[in-house]
């Protein structure tokens, strides 16, 4: 783990960290030669079109896979070579929320959202009951505390998934499509709710993305994979000037049909541009 003079964490290093990191599955080479950094409390917003490994970035982070070469840094240690003990302690000051909302069906939105509560412990029952509310009202799904995941839309559920993430205080959020799959209103919502959560609890978060909007309205920092590969790495001011053309298209369409990428020529470069 890096540290300072005083033994903590060095807090002038990225809280998030790719070195070099490739990741291939059996031939299909999924990330390649990936460097990026965030520091602590600001937002990074991965772009690209389907397949380029973004999720597999979001997992890489978590521990769920391993890179195959380069280095992983999460919330200041270096995790390359971290086993289950050790990702579990990094699992708390780093958490995701998946696309599904990953809420357990059996249990209501209440109860989702209080279970890293009880598994923390050391809360009673009426503390836990203020937390959840107050956590549900901050997301917006306040009256839907006694319902079931099965009776909430996909947006909803993943409001409820961002409330259960926020009940574990984490240091770090990673959305997958935060905004995919919901109505243009919802989605609306759900990047207004990240936003906040950025400004008024100062989360780190990385925002898995093919929405233009919301990476705009987020990002600190904005990567483009194309083909495992960052073709584009720099703020959202430099995107606006890049010359990539896969950049371009993103742009112009706005997050609607990718069917016509993929005739790019990725060798025009501009300020922020990788390569
Ligand atoms: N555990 C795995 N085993 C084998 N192949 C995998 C595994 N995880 C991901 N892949 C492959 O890696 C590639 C990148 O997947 P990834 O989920 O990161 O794409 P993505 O950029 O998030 O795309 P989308 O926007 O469609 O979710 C895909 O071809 C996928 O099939």
């Amino acid at each position: 783990m890096s540290t300072s003079p005083t033994n903590g964490p060095d807090r002038d290093k990225p809280y998030l960290q790719f070195e070099n990191v490739s990741k291939s599955f059996g031939t299909k080479h999924v990330l390649r030669d990936v460097s990026w950094s965030v520091k602590s409390g600001e937002t990074m917003c991965i772009l690209g079109r389907s397949g380029v490994g973004k999720s597999v970035s979001l997992h890489n982070i978590m521990g769920f896979l391993k890179p195959d070469s380069g280095r992983i840094h999460v919330a200041y240690e270096d995790i390359t070579d971290y086993g289950e003990k050790d990702m579990e302690r990094i699992r708390k000051k780093v958490t995701m929320v998946f696309q599904s909302g990953a809420l357990f069906d059996s249990l209501t939105v209440g109860e989702n959202v209080a279970f890293p509560l009880r598994e923390r412990g050391g809360l009673e029952e009426a503390q836990i009951f203020q937390i959840v509310d107050g956590l549900l009202e901050m997301v917006g799904v306040g009256h839907m505390r006694d319902l079931l995941p099965a009776e909430l839309s996909t947006g909803m559920r993943r409001s409820v998934a961002i409330a259960r993430a926020l009940s574990a205080e984490p240091e770090c959020i990673l959305y997958d499509e935060p905004t995919t799959m919901v109505d243009p209103m919802m989605a609306h919502l759900l990047g207004d709710l990240i936003q906040k959560l950025k400004y008024q609890l100062k989360l780190t978060s990385v925002v898995v993305t093919h929405d233009m909007s919301l990476a705009k309205k987020l990002a600190d920092k904005l990567i483009f994979l194309y083909e495992g590969a960052v073709v584009f790495y720099g703020t959202p001011k430099e995107m606006e000037q890049s010359k990539v053309e896969i950049v371009q298209e993103f742009l112009e369409l706005d997050s609607t049909d990718f069917s016509t990428f993929g005739t790019t020529d990725l060798r025009r470069h501009a300020p922020g541009d990788i390569g």
